[in-house]
């Protein structure tokens, strides 16, 4: 068990002001009042549905050993420490560090961000790793692991004592290196602040996230955020043909390098060919055959092998690995029916940029005479403003489309839909049928589909379950796929 005094974990926080104990053990660290104890350093953080401050009396009967808050409480319990701070948050993360031994340090850390691409690039990089010979870590949406051994993961981006107690079991465990996705909500909450990377990679910033961030300006900022924090001994590694790309690096400290298929940059690749069995592309004068399907896939492995080369690889051996790679669970998975009647595609495009690449995609390297039958929702409580713009975006792009519900959480599904339908333009309303059950729904455009037809069932790709009121229920899209291909005899 770790048992450290407090003082020694606030080496890297700036305290306003301290009152009673400074030299109390403290055995676990939490942001939640619910995990207090005998032992415990509880940190109120200011949340988006309540704040962490109104917890601290409650906590403090528990036999809390410290509390990290803004805000000095006016009763004090004289047997615990009170530590004022600036922001908990920030102070959290330097905690969390020092309380796992700045686990960051002992590791290559490659952060990355972007709205998509982020789990894509970090899966690919991760498996890079490993056929390299190394020991690696990985901390994505879909899975944590350590080597092979899977941890599930409950967010993009743990908080910072997760993420930090992962790092420290890749580090016991014998890894060399670590890859993770950074979200913007992460940069934003400063679940990383206090981690040593070693390298950072931009993919690219369209619309997500409004509802959080407000404004696209401040998701640009909470996504610079990490690349501004990046020391100079890191590499910055940035997408030259995004329109954001350049200013990624604007205000960095660390080495500027940039990847493109456009236009000029550190690492340059060449679209040859795009087509259903994967990418045939030019890197740095090499003609290469790649598994990943799509255009976009081919930003994602230039920046993967751009930062496998600048943590030192041999770029010939990177390049024979990744042309053996698959995708990550639920991105473009292909699922095929057992009598080969329909195509049926899984992916986790919940972004009008993604589904747009997605959907371009299938046209790029559909038969013209396949169909495209797109099932598409979009989350409640999530961005109600991409809502329509991705309603739009499936009907001009495929021939048929089902809008279905992607996680309802606490909103009406059926408000949801209505929003979704305010964005099919009049010509386009006769190709799009509204089914609010998401099994429904794959099931009725799989009786659509034609011998041959493509079926896209966009934006939950690995998640395995459908959040309603608070509910998780079992629910997979590739399963239920492929449950209904033979149901149906496709
Ligand atoms: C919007 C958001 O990011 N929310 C995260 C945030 O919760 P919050 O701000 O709502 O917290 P809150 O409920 O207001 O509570 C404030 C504080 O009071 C504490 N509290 C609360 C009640 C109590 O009785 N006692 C107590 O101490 C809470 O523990 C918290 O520290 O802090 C929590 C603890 O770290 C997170 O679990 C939670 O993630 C929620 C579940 C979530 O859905 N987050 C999503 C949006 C998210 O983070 N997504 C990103 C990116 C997705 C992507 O594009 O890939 C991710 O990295 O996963
Ligand atoms: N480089 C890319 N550019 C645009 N779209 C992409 C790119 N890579 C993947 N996509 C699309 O975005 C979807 C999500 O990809 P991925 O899971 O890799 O992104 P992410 O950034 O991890 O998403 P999240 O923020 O939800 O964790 C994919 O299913 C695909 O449709
Ligand atoms: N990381 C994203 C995932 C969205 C996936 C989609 N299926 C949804 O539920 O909206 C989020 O939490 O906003
Ligand atoms: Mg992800």
């Amino acid at each position: 068990m770790i048992s450290l005094p407090l003082f020694s974990l606030l080496t890297d926080v700036t305290v306003l002001a301290q009152h009673g104990p400074t030299d109390v053990p403290i055995t676990a660290l939490t942001l939640d009042s619910r995990e207090a104890g005998p032992g415990v350093a509880f940190c109120a953080l200011r949340g988006t549905a309540t704040d962490g401050h109104k917890f601290i009396a409650g906590a403090v009967e528990k036999g809390l050993a410290a509390v990290i808050c803004e805000v000095l409480p006016a009763t004090r319990n004289p047997a615990t420490a009170y530590v004022v701070v600036k922001d908990s948050a920030e102070a959290l993360a330097h905690m969390a560090a020092a309380f796992h031994g700045h686990p960051s340090r002992q590791l290559q850390l490659i952060g990355i961000t972007g709205t998509n691409g982020k789990t894509t690039c970090a899966t690919l990089l991760h498996k890079l790793l490993r056929e390299l010979g190394y020991h690696a870590g990985l901390l994505s949406t879909v899975q944590n692991q350590i080597d092979e051994e899977v941890i599930p993961s409950t967010h993009t981006t743990p908080d910072a004592i997760r993420l930090n107690a992962l790092l420290a079991r890749m580090v016991a465990a014998g890894c060399t290196h670590a890859c993770m996705e950074v979200s913007s909500h992460a940069v934003a909450q400063h679940r990383v602040t206090g981690l040593r990377f070693v390298g950072g990679v931009f993919t690219n910033l369209t619309h997500d996230h409004l509802d959080y961030h407000g404004t696209f300006d401040n998701y640009l900022k909470a996504k610079k955020g990490f690349f501004d924090a990046l020391p100079k001994t890191a590499f910055a590694l940035t997408n030259a043909d995004d329109k954001r790309g350049p200013v990624m690096l604007q205000n960095t400290a660390a080495r500027r390098e940039t990847y493109s298929l456009r236009a000029a940059g550190t690492f340059r690749a060449r679209l040859i060919a795009n087509e259903v069995h994967g990418l045939h592309l030019e890197i740095e004068g090499r003609e290469i055959l790649f598994r990943l399907i799509g255009v976009f896939n081919a930003y994602n492995l230039l920046a993967v092998y751009g930062a496998a080369v600048l943590l030192g690889e041999d770029p010939t051996e990177v390049l024979t690995i990744l042309s053996g790679l698959t995708t990550a669970p639920g991105r473009f998975e292909p699922v095929v029916s057992a009598r080969q009647l329909v195509t049926g595609i899984v992916d986790y495009a919940h972004t009008p940029d993604a589904l747009e690449n997605v959907l371009q995609t299938l046209h790029e390297i559909r038969q013209p005479s396949q169909q495209i039958i797109t099932v598409v929702g979009c989350g409640g409580n999530r961005d109600a403003a991409k809502r329509p713009i991705m309603a739009n975006l499936a009907a001009r792009l495929s021939n048929r489309v089902i809008l279905t519900s992607d996680n309802p959480r606490f909103e009406d599904p059926n408000a949801i839909l209505a929003q979704m339908q305010a964005g099919v333009t009049a010509p386009d309303s006769a190709k799009v049928l509204t089914v609010a059950d998401r099994r429904e729904a794959i099931k009725q455009a799989v009786q659509l589909a034609g011998a041959d037809d493509i079926v896209l069932v966009a934006g939950k790709g690995h998640e395995n379950y459908q959040e309603i009121n608070g509910v998780k229920a079992p629910f997979n899209d590739k399963l239920i796929l492929i449950e209904i291909f033979a149901a149906l005899g496709k």
